[in-house]
């Protein structure tokens, strides 16, 4: 076994290239993660080769990643990787550093070997015979969903929906995994860039803006994250105007949140805003909600809103049920992870969990890309369009 910091790896690429293209030949499950605004990357490994699904049930499981798909399933349980290796790399300190605080190597490869064996390694995705499964959806397909939507709307059947469609991208051959992570940890420091790897599940790699729930000692906190609109200039907090579309767009989320407190009889929150926010190089209203559990004396808070937040009218619609018939019926689309949850669970004494949003699926040769729009009585079908095509550029563009 080689010790962490050989001489030969001189770098976080190749000693990152080298740990995690030994786990995923080795058959572990496999997360990596750096969370909005920190400076750590969080690596998780679960060693048993096992597929596990729990209920989640945050405050009793062990210390682990939660992952769980779009669509509710029957047994109610997520997949669960459990934390028989857990640490972190301050990415501030030289590596050299930090050995004692992190794994050490068992193998030591080229950076071009560990792309290969990477890549060798994901998930590719079962053969569906279902109509649309994985299938791209061309621009004119998608513009119709939006149009169905709007209809729906306007006939009264629903106030929002969000249908998503997928869009691949060819992986060059050298595409190197873990010059994407690096790429997207700089780029998005406001993002919670992620990428976990669940051997007949999925290999995914995202840049979520949108926390599902986090706790943090007696702390409860979600948001509300809707409406888009691109960047623009050098201020482009102070230069965003939001037309009405998007402010009810994003008021239905803080309306859903604030619909799920009052299901259990919580009065006592703390809301902020909308406020506008930058997310990669898109601009979203946002709603911070936050709740004292010790105060309100709701221990088990996480678990609970976790269960009837999911999914939110950001990525399904309203009325939820109604939504995701809609969803099932028109959008033809195995949405797979993409929309569903995912995020560290009592990792040192916190749980951080996201919408899998801004992410792509890897196969070895192609990346899936999945975005979603949120439509309401006023939306442009091309506009949407054009808002997943920005979405989905996030993450595309990093895929060499
Ligand atoms: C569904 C997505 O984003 C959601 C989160 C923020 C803004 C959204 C919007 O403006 O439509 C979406 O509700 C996606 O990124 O695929």
């Amino acid at each position: 076994m080689h010790k962490a910091l050989d001489l030969k790896i001189e770098s976080l690429e190749h000693y990152l290239g080298c740990l995690l293209s030994w786990h995923l030949k080795e058959g572990h499950h496999v997360a990596v993660w750096r969370l909005p605004k920190s400076n750590f990357l969080q690596v998780l490994i679960d060693k048993s080769g096992k597929t596990k699904r729990v209920d989640p049930i945050l405050e009793e499981l062990p210390s682990g990643f939660i992952v769980h798909p779009f669509e509710d399933q029957q047994d109610q349980k997520a997949f669960f990787l459990e934390a028989d290796s857990y640490f972190k790399i301050d990415l501030n300190i030289p590596l050299a550093e930090q050995a004692d605080q992190i794994d050490s190597i068992k193998e030591i490869k080229s950076l071009e070997e560990n792309a290969g064996i990477l890549r060798k390694s994901f998930v590719n995705p079962k053969e569906q015979h279902t109509l649309g499964y994985y299938k791209a959806c061309t621009k004119k397909d998608f513009v119709s969903l939006v149009q169905k939507g709007i209809e729906a709307i306007k006939s009264g059947q629903l106030n929002k929906i969000v249908p998503a469609r997928l869009k691949k991208k060819t992986l060059s051959e050298e595409f190197d995994l873990v010059q994407s992570i690096k790429s997207l940890v700089y780029t998005y420091p406001n993002a919670f860039i992620n990428f976990f790897h669940i051997p007949g599940v999925g290999t995914w790699l995202g840049a979520s803006p949108e926390i599902l729930i986090q706790t943090r000692g007696d702390a409860f906190y979600t948001m509300s994250l809707a409406g888009t609109q691109k960047a623009r200039g050098d201020n482009p907090l102070k230069n965003a105007a939001w037309t009405q579309k998007e402010i009810e767009e994003q008021a239905l989320v803080s309306r859903y949140i604030v619909d799920c407190f009052k299901k259990i009889r919580l009065r006592e929150y703390d809301e902020q805003g909308p406020k506008t926010v930058l997310a990669g190089n898109l601009l979203h209203l946002r709603s911070d909600f936050k709740v004292d559990m010790k105060a309100t004396n709701f221990p088990q808070l996480g678990s609970v809103m976790l269960k009837l937040l999911h999914p939110t009218s950001a990525v399904c619609g309203m009325p939820r049920n109604k939504a995701f018939e809609f969803l099932r019926e028109f959008e033809k689309l195995n949405r797979s992870l993409f929309a569903g949850y995912i995020g560290p669970a009592n990792v040192e004494g916190e749980t951080s969990i996201f919408v899998n949003l801004r992410t792509a699926m890897l196969t070895e040769k192609e990346a899936f890309l999945f975005a979603g729009a949120g439509v309401t009585e006023d939306s442009n079908p091309e506009k949407e369009w054009e808002e997943t095509e920005m979405k989905c550029e996030i993450i595309g563009k990093h895929l060499k």
